[in-house]
């Protein structure tokens, strides 16, 4: 008798439940049929924002769904995200509160997965002024050709042959990303490297694709065999990152900016100064979140960039000997391209934007929430509502772009070959104020490796293979667009 009692209950709550959101419904975004607890789960599944075009179709460039019980709202043009993310810029300044997260960041205590509050704007503001000062400094240069340098010797002794560059990229980039964030350039062979290395690609697998408890949560307090393994795949990495915080506050130079982390003790020391911060949100803790999120932010998103660069200009090669015969006559062969080049390279900016564009690294960028009750296009959009920005839509809309499945530089260039105002459509990094503070160093990144990749090597797609495929490989989920495993051939050019 009881168990049909609770059974009954269950049912009848559930029901409840899924009327009181139909109700909501009325007045949100329009969207299809969802379910009671599964909601619209499967469109979540596979590449979400390949659905999320289709979906437009039929509901506009702005819907809603059910992410299991978890409301979502999707934008999918330019003029939605610019009404979401820029004009109502707080409104839709949040971050969903999930299990993944709070597991990583010690309960909220990063940048990317920490909610809108008066902490999150002080780290921000924090990281802004030191990766902007990191990236304008000499530091950022050299440590990327000390890194390059390397992989170049080592790419000259696989010339000819036919060869899939990902594992060197990925350790190129991550060196970079360590020597960037603690100063330290490893050896490919370093056991802390390797740690490293593993730990990032252990958590990007177990938690890549979120936990079922962020979209349930009244699943959170169950403890689950992937939280253990979370919690102490956190666990070390942040104790590698703590004892590297630890040596930085020793030998500390305010002189002598070495990386990420000292510009951001140095912002940490301006601000206690100035006294008006609260200093119980300026722990080491925090610190070494932030210098997670350089980990977290940086890697991935870099590799991806310069993988899908090597692909379209292998597959491109009259527009590969335009990047190359520019960098030519701007920096000549005799030193590798340096951040003043950029300047006198529009060709190599062009085919990088080009690149973000095609490539659209973060197809749907971080998720946001609301902060408040709000409205979009005359719809309301309650608080904690997730906000999916379509970036990928964004950079493939015919209406936009014309042909925008072509690789095209050109399209950033004027007739004389100059730079055109950047198009507001194109936003690989996001907008508003969550848009990625890492900019800066993404840029000057992507700029020195593919320009000193490029100078020192032609890229081609082996003899007998047809075109590539240019569709993002279904392993990037919804998180990351990423091409899928390619071979090249290389040549020297020096
Ligand atoms: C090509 C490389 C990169 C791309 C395409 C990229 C893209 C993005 C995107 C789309 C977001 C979400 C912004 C939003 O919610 O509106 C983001 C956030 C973020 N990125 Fe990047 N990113 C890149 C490189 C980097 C680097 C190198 C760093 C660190 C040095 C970094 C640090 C961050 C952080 C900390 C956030 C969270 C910002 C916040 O929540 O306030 N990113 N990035």
């Amino acid at each position: 008798m009881w168990l049909m009692t609770i059974t009954v209950g269950l049912v009848t709550l559930v029901l409840v439940t899924w009327l009181r959101d139909y109700v909501k419904r009325w007045r949100m975004p329009p969207g299809p049929f969802f379910w009671p607890i599964i909601g619209n789960l499967f469109l979540f599944g596979g590449q979400p924002f390949f659905t999320f075009i289709e979906l437009t179709k039929r509901y506009g460039d702005v819907f809603s769904l059910k992410l299991g019980m978890t409301d979502v709202v999707v934008l999918n043009s330019l003029d939605t995200v610019r009404e979401a993310l820029v004009k109502k810029s707080v409104d839709f300044a949040g971050r969903p509160k999930t299990l993944t997260a709070d597991v990583f960041t010690e309960g909220g205590k990063d940048i990317a997965f920490t909610d809108y509050s008066p902490t999150w704007k002080l780290h921000r503001k924090l990281f802004h002024s030191a990766t902007r000062g990191f990236a304008s400094g000499k530091n950022l240069q050299s440590n990327v050709h000390e890194s390059l340098e390397e992989t170049i010797a080592e790419f000259s002794k696989m010339e000819g042959r036919v060869v899939d560059l990902e594992e060197y990229i990925y350790n190129l980039v991550y060196n970079v990303i360590c020597s960037a964030a603690f100063g330290v350039r490893y050896n490919m062979d370093d056991e802390e490297f390797n740690t490293l290395i593993k730990l990032t690609k252990d958590t990007n697998e177990v938690f890549g694709q979120g936990l079922l408890a962020d979209v349930y949560p009244l699943l959170r307090p169950l403890p689950t065999p992937t939280i253990y393994t979370g919690k102490k795949l956190a666990e070390q990495f942040l104790g590698i990152l703590g004892r590297h915080l630890e040596h930085h506050r020793e030998t500390f130079d305010p002189s002598n900016l070495r990386d990420i982390t000292d510009h951001m003790i140095k912002a940490q020391k301006d601000a206690e100064e100035e006294g008006i911060y609260d200093v119980t949100s300026l722990t080491d803790c925090h610190l070494r979140q932030t210098i997670a999120d350089v980990f977290f932010g940086g890697t991935d998103t870099t590799i991806i960039v310069i993988r899908w660069a090597i692909l379209f200009l292998a597959a491109h090669p009259e527009i590969q000997e335009k990047v190359a015969a520019e960098l030519d006559s701007a920096v000549g062969r005799d030193r590798l391209p340096e951040l003043s080049d950029r300047e006198t390279t529009p060709y190599m900016e062009a085919a990088i934007h080009e690149v973000m564009r095609m490539g659209s690294i973060a197809p749907l960028s971080i998720p946001r929430a609301t902060t408040v009750d709000t409205t979009l296009r005359g719809y309301q959009i309650p608080k904690g509502t997730w906000i999916m920005p379509n970036l990928w839509a964004l950079h493939h809309d015919p209406a936009t772009w014309g042909d925008p499945d072509v690789f095209r530089p050109e399209r950033f260039l004027d007739e004389n070959g100059m730079p055109v105002p950047k198009p507001a459509a194109l936003m690989p990094f996001s907008a508003g104020r969550r848009a990625c503070p890492g900019e800066a160093v993404a840029k000057a990144d992507t700029f020195l490796l593919l320009g000193g990749l490029v100078q020192s090597f032609r890229f081609t797609i082996p003899e007998g293979e047809g075109p590539p495929d240019f569709s993002p490989d279904e392993r990037g989920g919804s998180n990351f667009s990423l091409p899928s495993p390619y071979k090249v051939v290389m040549t020297c050019r020096k």
